[in-house]
């Protein structure tokens, strides 16, 4: 089961009110999705997600290939059972973690041949063996496989490339049988060239898929250069189904991508800053390891009522941080995914209440933004 519905349209800029039904429960749009690329969002039990609002969350097809296997993933009756979440989970094809972790990888029409980052052995993806990892896995929304193009690169390397990705996708399409239980995205590619973004869109928006990522960014380009891609591409989008920006995770990187009509997001930034000691709070980031927070007996953020901000000290995370807790790990990682997942919240109730870009203004005086 899947359905888009379109709730409401801004008029003052393209963000859009959404909602989305899958087997596994609704996702209100726009949403930020935790990364749970091993099968655990990183130091959160299934439970302590719930409780933060998070509907929905991402695995990885590469990672989960590699370890456990999918013999093990499909002997636990698939992923939802295997990590005990029973709410819409979303893989990514594995596309671009053979092109972000493995080296000597040789690109042919068939897929791609890497040597696992793992213990070096030879492997190989296809579109269709993506499908199929995916199929086992069991995720409610899959990513067609592509090739997600390095940054800078030439207008000739991205057409070569997106044009296989267009290839590509129709393989997984045309492979793809599970389509009641399992929903395909195609994915848009066409680097920072608006020409290749446009053929690359039109092309995918023939093939009738369900709904379209907009792959390619959040690979090192300029804010402004991001920006500028993703709303000459949201435009050739269909209005009637989902959007999802690949790997946007920032506070100021989500408001861009809403303000020009997506609907969902995803990255690792949340989470992988907590585990390092770096807190989003609304007057922008903090370092909690920093000795000015040795007696700091104040909450991580005044405005936030997470569980961490409702039970400790900037003292004792930073004490915990200092003596290489694990506890320190959890409590940032609680704080920084209710931020985002709070703000997104937020961001939703502003498109409803249409003062989106006042919220906006506002958020980003406060954090700091220019
Ligand atoms: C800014 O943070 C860094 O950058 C990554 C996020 N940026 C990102 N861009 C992506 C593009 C694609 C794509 O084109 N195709 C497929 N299949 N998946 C994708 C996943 C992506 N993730 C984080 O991992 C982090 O290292
Ligand atoms: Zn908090």
């Amino acid at each position: 089961m899947f359905k888009f519905e379109l709730l409401k349209t801004s008029k003052d800029s393209k963000a859009r009110l959404g909602k989305i039904t899958t087997n596994h429960g609704e996702i209100e749009t726009p949403i930020f999705m935790p990364v749970g690329t091993r099968a655990t969002v990183k130091t959160m039990t299934p439970e302590e997600l719930k409780d933060i609002g998070a509907q929905i969350i991402l695995s990885n097809t590469y990672h989960l290939f590699l370890r456990p296997g999918t013999e093990i993933i499909e002997k636990a009756g698939g992923l939802h059972k295997f990590m005990n979440w029973d709410k819409p989970i979303l893989t990514d094809s594995g596309g671009f973690q053979v092109f972000s972790l493995s080296d000597n990888r040789k690109i042919t029409e068939e897929g791609v041949h890497f040597r696992s980052h793992i213990d070096g052995s030879k492997m190989f993806i296809s579109p269709e063996k993506s499908i199929d990892i995916q199929n086992i896995l069991g995720s409610d929304i899959i990513m067609a496989f592509d090739e997600c193009a390095p940054y800078p690169a030439s207008h000739e390397y991205i057409d070569h490339s997106m044009r296989r990705t267009l290839r590509w996708a129709e393989r997984c399409k045309n492979h793809h049988k599970n389509v009641d239980n399992q929903t395909l995205f195609g994915i848009i590619q066409g680097g920072m060239y608006k020409d290749l973004r446009e053929i690359s869109a039109k092309e995918m928006v023939d093939m009738d898929f369900k709904g379209y990522s907009i792959g390619g960014l959040s690979v090192g380009e300029p804010i402004d250069l991001m920006t500028e891609i993703l709303d000459y591409t949201t435009d050739f989008m269909p209005e009637n189904k989902p959007r999802y920006l690949m790997g946007v995770g920032s506070p100021d990187y989500l408001f861009e991508a809403v303000e020009r009509g997506v609907d969902m997001a995803d990255c690792v930034l949340p989470t992988r800053i907590a585990r390092n000691g770096t807190v989003l709070t609304h007057q922008g980031r903090i370092p909690i390891k920093n000795a000015i927070y040795k007696d700091d007996f104040s909450r991580l953020d005044d405005e936030c009522d997470c569980y961490t901000c409702r039970n400790y000290s900037k003292a004792y995370i930073r004490h915990l941080f200092n003596v290489d807790e694990i506890l320190g790990m959890r409590l940032a990682t609680i704080h920084n995914l209710y931020f985002l997942i709070d703000m997104m919240k937020n961001i939703r109730e502003s498109i409803k209440g249409d003062y989106f870009l006042e919220y906006k203004k506002d958020f980003y005086k406060k954090y700091g933004y220019k």
